[in-house]
């Protein structure tokens, strides 16, 4: 196994550009897949989770050109018309390809069979095949219930009144809203329970308009969407720049000395994880806001107590942040910690212990007391990215560190170490 040593970063300094937002990016190319039109996508992310939605894309009849560094992608739009794909597609663990395919797939005509790798197949989607089903979608599990792999015999979808169950994952929702434009009536969704990760719906709606589908809602409870329309493809969009990524960035500059300019995300972003650096704000690093960029310095760290329900995935930097703040922090509302590339919780109190933070791991949050010796191993990856990532921030802090399949990042941000060592002393 691959292993990268990281010595102590005494200061990090200078500007990063950050690539395209994960959420963005996949969102954007289905929409654009399924408009009539050609779309310009500019500043796509280049990673493992968007190859596997392109190459679902190109199996499904949609042409889409690449210039040299995968990040300008012109997208031919069939109009809601895709061909049956001659073979399984297969996407990974993207759950931002496998959620959305699963509902727009189940509302275009054509015979489909969705499968990923090990860890997908562990990964709930039963809320979801649920509220197709009710919808009289035609999704059939191929090994366990309420799991992927799924076959999907699409086109048979009316629309009507449907609930969905929220407390997992929004992807179910972000689906179901992405498909019902295509559905042959209106639609009606109402939550079931309480919705988790909830700015991500906001990104949904966001490029859903982008492309020209209007979603009416009330507070999140109840969705409206009208039937038989079709999306309209854009001249020229956008990505920005990923603010889950940002979060490392914006965590190294509050533990170490120096200064971090970040470009591509700021004040005003749509992504809920830009909400991690008003967080770190409470814990003491110093921000400059911008619109699409922010300044970040170091403070006097401080331990804090946050619901962090809204910021999923940023919130696993502030774990490892923990290590340096002067007392405990407590992360909440996280189960869904345990549903995501690795059961998030318990790997991560692992890793954290090891390192030699005293922590509490909860059903569904972790307490982390700061180390009063650091010890230096080499840190699990459960082929999980952010694990990768925020475990960077030991050596930020200025302790020497291992990271185990440090490859793992490729799903969101392959060139994560480069840029993180472009700015470290
Ligand atoms: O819709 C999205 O783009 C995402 C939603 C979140 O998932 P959940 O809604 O499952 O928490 C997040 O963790 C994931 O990385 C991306
Ligand atoms: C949970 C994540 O990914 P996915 O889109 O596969 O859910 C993540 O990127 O942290």
């Amino acid at each position: 196994m691959e292993q990268l040593r990281l010595e102590p970063i005494k200061q990090v300094n200078g500007s990063v550009t950050l690539p395209g937002s994960k959420s963005l990016s996949n969102r954007i190319l289905l929409l654009a897949a399924l408009a009539k039109g050609s779309t310009v996508v500019e500043n796509l992310l280049d990673s493992d989770d968007i190859r596997h939605m392109l190459g679902a894309l190109k199996l499904l009849g949609v042409q889409v050109s690449l210039n040299d560094d995968k990040t300008v992608a012109t997208v031919q739009g069939v109009g809601g018309q895709f061909v049956t794909p001659s073979e399984p597609l297969f996407l990974g663990n993207a759950g931002t390809a496998y959620r959305p395919l699963t509902a727009v797939l189940a509302a275009v005509k054509g015979d489909y069979e969705l499968i990923g790798e090990p860890r997908m197949e562990e990964r709930p989607i039963g809320h979801l095949v649920d509220a197709l089903q009710t919808l009289g979608g035609d999704v059939e599990y191929l090994k366990n219930k309420d799991y992927p792999p799924l076959k999907i015999r699409g086109g048979n979808i009316n629309g009507g009144k449907v609930t969905i169950d929220g407390s997992i994952s929004s992807q179910f929702l972000t689906a179901l809203l992405m498909a019902a434009p295509l559905f042959n009536g209106d639609t009606e969704i109402t939550i079931k329970g309480t919705l988790v990760s909830k700015p991500y719906i906001d990104i949904t709606l966001d490029v859903m308009a982008r492309f020209g589908v209007t979603v009416t809602h009330d507070n999140y409870k109840t969705f409206t969407v009208k039937g038989a329309q079709q999306y309209q493809a854009v001249e020229r969009i956008m990505v920005e720049g990923d603010a889950s990524s940002a979060s490392y960035f914006v965590a190294a500059a509050a533990i170490a000395g120096g200064e971090i300019e970040i470009k591509g995300v700021g004040a005003k972003s749509v992504q809920g994880d830009i909400g991690f650096a008003k967080v770190m704000e409470q814990v003491g690093a110093k921000i400059d806001w911008y619109d699409e960029r922010l300044v970040v310095r170091k403070g006097t760290l401080k331990g804090v107590d946050i619901d962090a329900n809204a910021i999923p995935d940023a919130a696993m930097t502030l774990a490892t942040v923990a290590l340096f703040a002067d007392g405990p922090t407590a992360i909440r509302n996280i189960y869904n910690w345990r549903v995501k590339e690795t059961d998030r919780l318990y790997a991560m109190a692992t890793e954290l212990r090891k390192v030699g933070a005293e922590v509490v791991e909860g059903d569904d949050f972790i307490e982390i007391s700061p180390p009063t010796q650091f010890n230096d191993v080499a840190i699990d990856t459960y082929n999980d990215h952010r694990i990768a990532m925020c475990f960077a921030m030991v050596a930020v802090g200025g302790k020497p560190i291992t990271i185990n399949d440090p490859g793992c990042t490729h799903k969101t941000f392959p060139t994560f170490f480069n840029v993180l060592a472009s700015v470290s002393k």
